[in-house]
């Protein structure tokens, strides 16, 4: 069996080298430009077009858990990945606890007023805020797959109502399921915190807009852990400009890294981080992969695979 591998930023012998003791009848390679020698497998992240086009796969596996850039990739080059080859996209993997580290630590910080203890530590002033009840708390998760829900589970022991949106019902427990733009209104109504964790998809591009932040709490918070495009930019500014919106935790933006003359940089009541919310962790990774390639070659069924015309 051949594999070959490309990834703009990792590294690349210490993952050959891992697939190779997690599959040792494989022989794994750095794919380079003019490789064209047969294989079975690509593992890929933002691959070279001349990479994939023309070759005849059993399976391409992305590296990473969303995979918009890829199927843009895709649409943009008619014949990159026949129609008959599989794409698969990396489920947790490692992921879910940094997304569950990341969510829970903002919204403790929240609902315990750090940030406007911040203020007014800046102030030097010595103030007991009035405490925020946890039943005026309730967290809204957009997405509801493999981050999502491990999202909404971490939240549940601190006490905060969790409701979760889909495009299909959930049954979670603990935590109120709303499915389909029917109930998309449903879910906003009373949502005080709002959380991104949505593929890039065109149905879900911009979705974060005026008229969906008008639909939140008052005083409401959002956190974008998923795609930049998910968020109209100009309308969250105006939001936090109105006091609809309190605060913003953006770990994404429509363009990375964000230039330098984006107002969010300067903005008092947005935080940020450069896309680092959850990373690839290899050795999950490679045991995901390696799993995964061992049941396709028995015939098995297998999860993680994408449906490019959904998307996701
Ligand atoms: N910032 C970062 O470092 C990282 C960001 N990400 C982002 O997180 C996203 C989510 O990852 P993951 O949880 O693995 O993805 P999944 O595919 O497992 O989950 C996607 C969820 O979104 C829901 N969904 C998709 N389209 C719609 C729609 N039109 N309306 C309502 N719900 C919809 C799905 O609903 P249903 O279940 O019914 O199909 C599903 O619940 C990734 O696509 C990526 O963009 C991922 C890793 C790191
Ligand atoms: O895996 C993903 O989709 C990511 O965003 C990793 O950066």
């Amino acid at each position: 069996m051949d594999i070959i591998f490309y990834h703009p930023s990792f590294n690349s012998d210490y993952w050959i080298n891992t697939l190779h003791k997690a599959m040792p009848h494989a022989h794994v390679r750095a794919w380079t430009a003019g490789d064209n020698a047969p294989a079975d497998y690509a593992l890929v992240w933002h691959p070279p077009v001349e990479m994939l086009k023309g070759r005849k796969l059993k399976g391409v596996f992305a590296l990473g858990a969303g995979v918009d850039a890829i199927l843009g990739q895709l649409s943009a080059n008619p014949g990159m990945l026949a129609d008959d080859i599989p794409l698969f996209r990396l489920e947790d993997t490692g992921m879910g606890s940094q997304m569950q580290e990341y969510a829970v630590s903002q919204v403790l910080h929240w609902f315990r007023r750090f940030d406007d203890y911040q203020v007014l530590k800046q102030q030097s002033r010595w103030q007991q805020l009035e405490e925020y009840a946890h039943g005026d708390f309730t967290v809204g998760i957009l997405g509801a797959g493999v981050l999502g829900s491990k999202v909404a589970e971490s939240l549940l022991p601190w006490g905060f109502p969790v409701r979760c949106w889909s495009r299909s019902r959930k049954s979670l427990p603990g935590i109120q399921s709303f499915a389909g733009p029917e109930e998309l209104g449903d879910f906003l109504q009373g949502t005080r915190v709002l959380i991104n964790l949505l593929p890039n998809t065109s149905e879900t591009v911009g979705l974060i807009n005026q008229s969906l932040l008008n639909q939140l709490a008052e005083h409401s918070y959002v956190m974008n852990l998923a795609r930049g495009v998910h968020v109209v930019e100009a309308d969250l500014l105006a939001a936090l400009e109105s006091g609809k919106v309190k605060g913003a935790m953006l770990d994404v933006f429509s363009r990375e890294p964000l230039p330098a003359d984006n107002p969010l940089w300067a903005h008092p009541r947005v935080a940020m981080t450069p896309h680092i919310a959850a990373f690839t962790r290899p050795n999950e990774a490679i045991e995901f992969i390696s799993h995964t390639i061992g049941k396709l070659e028995r015939g098995e069924t297998v999860s993680g695979r994408v449906d490019r015309v959904r998307g996701y």
